[in-house]
């Protein structure tokens, strides 16, 4: 299964953009993974066949550990699948991505993504060079999902460890295990059986964003915590530094103390959009609490809650919304409908 770079126009093309991740690592000196392979030999180890009339093209992006991707890195993702759809005999696009952030990179093509063809990301656990790789099965998985008709009007997908995830809502749940993903709120949507795309759930209602690559890479949107003792001072300091969306990750079901919410309604005044989510791992958040700083004091103060989205989504809508809306108010009062 090589790559191809040049194919005749009525041709119809799979293409694979590379980013790195563990899939593309090898262990160096040190015994330490480090992204090193370009797509296009990950494509040629694999060494199979997509079993329809199908060429496949590769290209790489960059070659870079998830964890260290810029805003900019992700733009460059974005307007690559973009560019790549462009071409109407491309049936669909699989993206091979670090597991780290892959949740991040995939809501945000997911948010964008207005096409009935199918985009897929996946990676790998173990290292390329690993004796159990678990890469060459996702990727081939992935490649068969792109492939499959079924796959068309599902939105951006994460294909890992046998499991068919939607993007919103998918998030890393295992440091090492080859079963890193999960839809821990809903899902999964499907699984593949056999080498064949099985849709288990009907997908959930997406709804699109446009707005310039450009401005992802200048608009800062940050992640604060909240804990026992915790103070505005986070907050503050992110809205200082110039950032225009901040997610609380906050404790239960969306709480906090007095002091955040102090914060949260200082920096509202600002003209900075808090979104509200939590360090639970599966549930809504809501603003059920009050006494100074439940989540009812959070959302009085201008707090949005970001439904079951968690830090690294929560995140991004937020980014994404400011880059296509602008103006705050604008953004509180559209985010729901993101949910
Ligand atoms: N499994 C992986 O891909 C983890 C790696 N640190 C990455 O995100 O690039």
């Amino acid at each position: 299964m090589p790559p191809v770079s040049s194919v005749p126009s009525a041709t119809r093309r799979v293409v694979v953009l590379g980013t790195g991740g563990t899939i593309a690592s090898r262990l160096d000196e040190h015994g330490a993974a480090t992204p090193v392979d370009p797509v296009g030999g990950l494509l040629a180890d694999l060494g199979a066949e997509l079993g329809h009339d199908l060429v496949l093209e590769s290209r790489d992006l960059f070659v870079k550990d998830s964890s260290a991707l810029t805003p900019a890195d992700q733009a460059l993702v974005v307007r690559a699948v973009q560019e790549t759809l462009a071409g109407p005999d491309v049936v669909g696009v699989v993206v091979t991505h670090g597991t780290d952030t892959a949740e991040e990179t995939a809501y945000l093509l997911d948010l964008v993504h207005d096409d009935e063809r199918p985009v897929v990301l996946t990676g790998a656990q173990r290292p390329a060079d690993a004796p159990d790789a678990d890469g060459p099965r996702n990727l081939r998985d992935a490649l068969r999902v792109v492939a499959d008709p079924a796959a068309r009007g599902l939105g951006v997908l994460v294909v890992f460890d046998g499991l068919v995830l939607a993007a919103r809502g998918t998030r890393k749940v295992h440091t090492h295990q080859t079963a890193a993903f999960a839809q821990p709120d809903g899902g999964p949507l499907g699984h593949v059986a056999d080498g064949r795309l099985v849709v288990d759930d009907a997908p959930a209602h997406r709804a699109h964003l446009t707005l310039d690559t450009a401005d992802l890479a200048s608009i800062r949107v940050d992640i604060a915590a909240v804990y026992p003792g915790v103070d505005g001072t986070a907050l503050q300091a992110f809205a200082t530094a110039g950032a225009r969306g901040v997610v609380l990750v906050a404790t239960g079901a969306g709480n906090a103390n007095p002091a955040v919410v102090a914060a949260v309604a200082d920096l509202t005044d600002r003209g900075v959009v808090v979104g509200l989510t939590t360090r639970v791992d599966t549930g809504p958040v809501w603003g059920g609490y009050g006494g100074g700083g439940g989540g009812a004091d959070l959302v009085a103060a201008g707090a949005v809650p970001l439904g079951t989205l968690r830090a690294g989504q929560g995140r991004i809508l937020l980014l994404s919304l400011l880059a296509a809306l602008g103006d705050p108010d604008r953004v509180r009062a559209t985010l729901p409908t993101y949910l």
